[in-house]
């Protein structure tokens, strides 16, 4: 039939029909539509496992929760399927999970100029980070990474030990009261990222806030954001702005946003103020020691946000500045709380490795002047270093990644991720996948003795992720977290809590009700 001809019947139909039939028309004209957008865009996926789904049109939306459950139902899918499948989120999202070292490779390993953030895993998060280096892409992105990696050389890191040092003996300080007062269980959630936020304002921003001593606003908003981040992610409806923002969560998210912004806008501020009094008492010359648009001497986060130049002279803007302090707010402290909080879960369910830890801290320590950990000293703790990253593997802070590139991506077994199809890393099952770890639920710190680990994948241990677009804070938080778990096992002991713990996947890794374990203080 042609095209006039079809236009023609349209047309008879349309005058033959009454308004409720051509409503129904319409109707049955858009789900034709959608029917055959869905059969075309998800064949292009055919090549991938399918596991069931929850019906036609929603796909498997809804069908993995954040929670404890949700995640054992990851577990399953792994077990099932062992590198990858497809997953459709509704009628508009087609993606695909990847839980195999050989097939997160070539993802991870892409050039930023063909790798994307999606909007439903990233873009949700703009309102609250603005433009920043985590949600940045191309161009935009490499500029501004260039700028900010020199903030995390080892020459600066190495300073920041002795504030890791200070923050970890506040919060111990904070835990004697409360044992005196006979209080031994305590939230190690509560307590990690009240003190991890105390060292990441000192030592990233030059400023002593005093987080550890009363319940923080500001920690309180993050954690309502993380909420309803993830609410906002499984319920459709609300992936439309228009709708979002006149809702209640969308409401609350903004409430929580104001919070944030304006305690780092005040940190900025604050920090700014004090740079232009130091500059105005020395010479040009003396104050701005530049390489690359970088002060070698004396510099931190905050400084190299207020005083870089890239290579055209350009600074970072306001707007910038402030982004980029709210993500390293965010991103330096609940992850590290997160991870924290699990290696002291790990190692009070394992009181063997505990008091091997334990040996190995106090004999470090013994020859010491000081009961503070050094930047040397962190190089001396192979067998605490060995159950730190067996926890990240077994209870990563970030459970997966989500990408989507502007080309046509090779996976193994000769199947192609169209471009512009969802991927979604999932560093929850290559760290789980019994493909790549034997026994993989069994919290063993020995995998990662040199002497075990010829012939693994680089790619089977990612906590950091891996490639162009890894963590730059990796080494700022490992250090951090050797410094908090050898001070507080050489004074205290850690023991599992009153009730079991429950998971729950809330950008980070934590547990429903926090993560409760038992305290005890050892004779030092
Ligand atoms: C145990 C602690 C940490 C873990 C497990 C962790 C994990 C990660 C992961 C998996 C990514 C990749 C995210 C993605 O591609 O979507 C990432 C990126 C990032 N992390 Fe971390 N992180 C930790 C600590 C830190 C710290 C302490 C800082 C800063 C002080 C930091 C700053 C960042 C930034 C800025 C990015 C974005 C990098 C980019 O896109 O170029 N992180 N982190």
């Amino acid at each position: 039939m042609g095209s006039m001809s079809l236009i023609g019947v349209l047309h008879a139909l349309l005058h033959s029909c009454s308004v409720p039939g051509i409503l129904a028309l319409s109707a049955a004209a858009l789900l034709c539509a959608l029917a055959a957008r869905l059969t075309f865009s998800r064949r292009a996926l055919r090549c991938f496992n399918q596991p069931p789904q929850r019906n036609w049109l929603m796909g498997h939306m809804g069908l993995m929760g954040h929670n404890e459950a949700g995640l054992q139902a990851v577990d399953d899918l792994v077990r099932r399927y062992v590198h990858s499948c497809a997953w459709y989120l509704g009628p508009f999202y087609n993606m695909v999970r990847l839980f195999h070292p050989d097939y997160i490779k070539s993802l991870l390993s892409a050039s930023a100029n063909i790798t994307f953030k999606d909007k439903i895993f990233y873009g949700f998060m703009k309102p609250w980070l603005g433009h920043c280096l985590l949600l940045q892409n191309g161009q935009e992105w490499s500029r501004h990474r260039r700028l900010l990696t020199p903030a995390f050389h080892f020459d600066i890191l190495k300073k920041y030990v002795h504030i890791f040092n200070q923050s970890t003996n506040i919060m111990h300080t904070k835990w004697r009261h409360l044992l005196a007062e006979g209080q031994n269980s305590l939230d190690m959630f509560e307590h990690m990222s009240s003190m991890t936020l105390d060292s990441l304002l000192k030592c990233t921003f030059s400023c002593d806030s005093h987080s550890q001593g009363e319940p923080s606003e500001y920690i309180a908003a993050i954690l309502d954001l993380s909420k309803l981040l993830v609410q906002r992610q499984h319920y459709l409806p609300h992936h439309w702005d228009w709708l979002y923002w006149r809702s209640e969560q969308g409401r609350r998210f903004r409430k929580a946003c104001d919070i944030v912004h304006s305690f780092t806008a005040k940190i900025v501020q604050e920090r700014r103020s004090q740079l232009k009094r130091q500059e105005s008492g020395k010479s040009h010359t003396e104050n701005l020691e530049y390489t690359g648009g970088y002060k070698k001497k004396d510099t931190d986060l905050i400084d190299l946000l207020l005083l870089s130049k890239d290579e055209n002279g350009e600074g970072l803007t306001n707007e910038e500045i402030k982004a980029h302090a709210d993500m390293f707010m965010f991103a330096g402290h609940d992850t590290t709380a997160s991870a924290l909080s699990w290696i002291f879960y790990n190692l009070a369910m394992h009181q063997d490795h505990q008091e091997r830890c334990r040996a190995e801290v106090r004999s470090l320590l013994r020859d010491g002047e000081t009961q503070d950990i050094s930047w040397e000293d962190l190089s001396q703790l192979p067998f605490t270093t060995m159950c730190i990253k067996e926890s990240l593997r077994l209870h990563s802070p970030v459970l997966a990644l989500t990408r989507y590139y502007s080309q046509d991506m090779k996976t193994p077994g000769d199947c192609v991720i169209p471009q512009g199809c969802l991927c979604l890393i999932s560093i929850y099952g290559v760290h789980r996948n019994p493909e790549v770890w034997t026994d993989p639920e069994v919290f063993d710190p020995m995998r990662f003795d040199p002497e075990n680990s010829h012939g693994r994948s680089p790619h089977a241990f990612i906590p950091f992720s891996a490639g162009p677009r890894n963590c730059i804070g990796q080494n700022f938080a490992m250090a951090e977290i050797r410094v908090v778990v050898a001070s507080t096992l050489s004074r205290f002991r850690i023991l599992p809590g009153p009730k079991p713990v429950r998971r729950l996947y809330q950008l980070v890794l934590r547990a429903e009700g926090g993560v409760i374990l038992n305290v005890e203080k050892l004779t030092e």
